[in-house]
């Protein structure tokens, strides 16, 4: 029996997580996630399958150490053939410091006929002895049961057998599995009540996969009904479209259930930082439309919606984004007004009297300036210094007079095949006129490093400043490649600071030069660089 109001939360990125297509945990990996899950207290840590792969015998070898989670170790019942006393595999799962098991074996009568191909009573003492044996080696038994929902609308009967079997057997929590997910919100709720009426007292859990987008809300349907443990994985991760995404799930339970989930409340804003040291380590890019934790997720754009929110953030908020460690962004685009242009001037710190006809010209410049390719909404430090321009507060750090790129493939005199580009820059800098010859692995590369190698002597600030990422986009796509281009590039210094760049142009060189120059111009006048012209 659990307290009514604690829901226990499962984790199992670890092991259900690293059935994601493309997702390849290291050793390094699993443990760095595992101590970020324990320092915000996630009650149970599923590490992985031990006796599967070398990199979950390591990790299970050596597991980092907990403040207060229990760490789990997943495996299925005996093989057929075997007792559960000398099954290897079973033996592999027991014989960790792990002193909680996640046992999954099937409940549904289908896959014991057609993928075990097992008499369904065999199969049912397979569940029993297993059970019972691991209850004899380790503190505390979890019974996954595989396509529960599937099994009890094929053969009700056959299912909870089993499950009543697990339990007799030492099973210390029955976790009703939505293997495909394919089941709604609706069935969940009337299976998980039944059974939880029909064998009360018992802990049940839930472990929904996202088949058809619901394994958020068939979770909370579940703990709705009874269910009082919840099985999840950071961002979603898992086997074919992903498992309830934990990040959703806490706080949804949370804040919007009042459930307690043993995690501080003041641990909710650790959860974007979690989300994001996932994306991290896997070298992905975080999904900015997350719920609570999306970069999206409190961005403000429609000119109405802004204007309401600057009234109260409640008005378009549906929690306070600091309470998951997000933050508020508002956005200026063709789709602001007035209330966009001040609120951002409000966050840049710039006082503008709200009346001053320079808030309505540049909306009105933005406006001009989207409508021919440019998208202030992602740039914006090239919306700060557009802003800046227009009130005279940005001073230029160095004029350009020309550029030249080019671009050569040839062979060498090794007989490879190489391509290489080189770019000449002349600017003013310093009542100077400085050229310098950059080259790199792409024009852009080659302009920028020229560009560096002007600037660098002037403004020692450019040091640490590197660009991360470079966007493409081909405007009209009716024209080819005679098409408007417009250019996004990400940078970053040694501070930890990020910020992105436009540019727009018919041609891609010019437009990828305007995004570099407004890069550099950014770097500059946030550091407080004295301009040396
Ligand atoms: C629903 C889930 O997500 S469960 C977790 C699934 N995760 C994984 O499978 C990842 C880790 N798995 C592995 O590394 C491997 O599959 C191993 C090491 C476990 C097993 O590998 P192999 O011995 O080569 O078997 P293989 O994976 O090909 O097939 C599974 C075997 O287990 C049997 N089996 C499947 N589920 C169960 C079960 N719950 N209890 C007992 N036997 C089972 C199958 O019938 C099959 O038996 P067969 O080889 O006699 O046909
Ligand atoms: C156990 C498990 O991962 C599942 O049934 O989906």
């Amino acid at each position: 029996m659990t307290a009514d109001n604690r829901v226990y939360l499962f984790d199992t990125t670890l092991r259900d997580g690293a059935q994601t297509q493309g997702v390849d945990f290291s050793v390094a990996d699993k443990t760095a996630i595992a101590i970020e899950l324990d320092r915000i207290g996630i009650d149970y840590i599923e590490g992985g399958w031990p006796g599967a792969n070398p990199t979950d015998d390591r990790f299970f070898a050596a597991p980092p150490a907990f403040n207060r989670a229990r760490f789990v170790a997943f495996g299925m019942t005996r093989r057929a053939g075997r007792s559960a006393a000398n099954d290897p595999g079973l033996n592999a799962i027991l014989s960790t410091q792990a002193r909680t098991v996640c046992m999954v074996g099937k409940t549904w009568d289908f896959h014991v006929d057609v993928a075990l191909e097992l008499g369904r009573t065999e199969y049912i003492d397979m569940i029993a002895d297993s059970v019972a044996v691991a209850r004899t080696r380790v503190d505390e038994v979890m019974f996954d049961a595989e396509h529960f929902f599937d099994g009890y609308k094929a053969n009700r009967d056959y299912a909870m057998t089993c499950l009543r079997e697990a339990l007799r057997a030492g099973a210390r929590w029955l976790v009703l599995c939505d293997t495909n997910g394919g089941t709604l919100p609706h069935d969940i709720e009337r299976i998980v009540g039944e059974v939880c009426a029909e064998i009360p007292g018992t802990s049940i859990g839930i472990h929904c996969h996202n088949d058809t987008e619901n394994a958020v809300a068939n979770s909370l349907a579940a703990v709705r009904v009874g269910a009082r443990q919840v099985q999840g994985t950071i961002n979603g991760l898992g086997e074919r479209c992903g498992n309830a995404n934990m990040i959703a799930l806490i706080p949804s339970l949370m804040l919007k259930m009042g459930y307690d989930t043993g995690i501080p409340a003041e641990n909710l804003a650790k959860l974007t930082h979690l989300s994001r040291l996932l994306d991290d380590r896997l070298n992905l890019v975080p999904n900015r439309s997350a719920a609570y934790v999306g970069s999206r997720a409190f961005a403000h754009k429609g000119g109405l919606h802004v204007s309401a929110v600057e009234k109260d953030p409640r008005t378009y908020e549906h929690i306070d984004p600091a309470v998951v460690g997000n933050e508020r962004i508002i956005v200026v685009s063709d789709q602001a007004g007035r209330s966009n242009v001040m609120a951002r001037f409000r966050q840049i710190g710039l006082e503008i009297d709200p009346r001053s006809p320079d808030v309505m010209r540049l909306l009105e410049i933005v406006k001009e300036r989207e409508a021919n390719g440019y998208a202030y909404d992602g740039a914006d430090a090239s919306f700060e210094l557009l802003a800046r321009r227009e009130l005279h507060t940005v001073p230029d750090y160095f004029v350009l007079q020309s550029f030249r790129v080019l671009a050569e493939r040839r062979w060498n005199a090794r007989g490879e095949l190489i391509t290489l580009s080189e770019a000449t820059v002349k600017l003013d800098v310093a009542k100077h006129r400085v050229m310098e010859v950059g080259e790199g692995n792409g024009p852009v590369n080659a302009l920028d490093s020229a560009l560096r190698k002007a600037l660098l002597p002037h403004y020692a600030e450019l040091v640490d400043m590197r660009l991360i990422d470079f966007k493409v986009r081909i405007l009209d796509s009716a024209g080819g490649t005679a098409a408007i281009t417009r250019v996004m590039i990400e940078s970053a210094d040694g501070h930890g600071q990020r910020w992105t760049t436009i540019g727009v142009s018919p041609n891609i060189i010019d437009a990828s030069y305007n995004a570099l120059y407004d890069a550099i111009t950014y770097k500059l006048f946030r550091d407080g660089a004295t301009p040396a012209v």
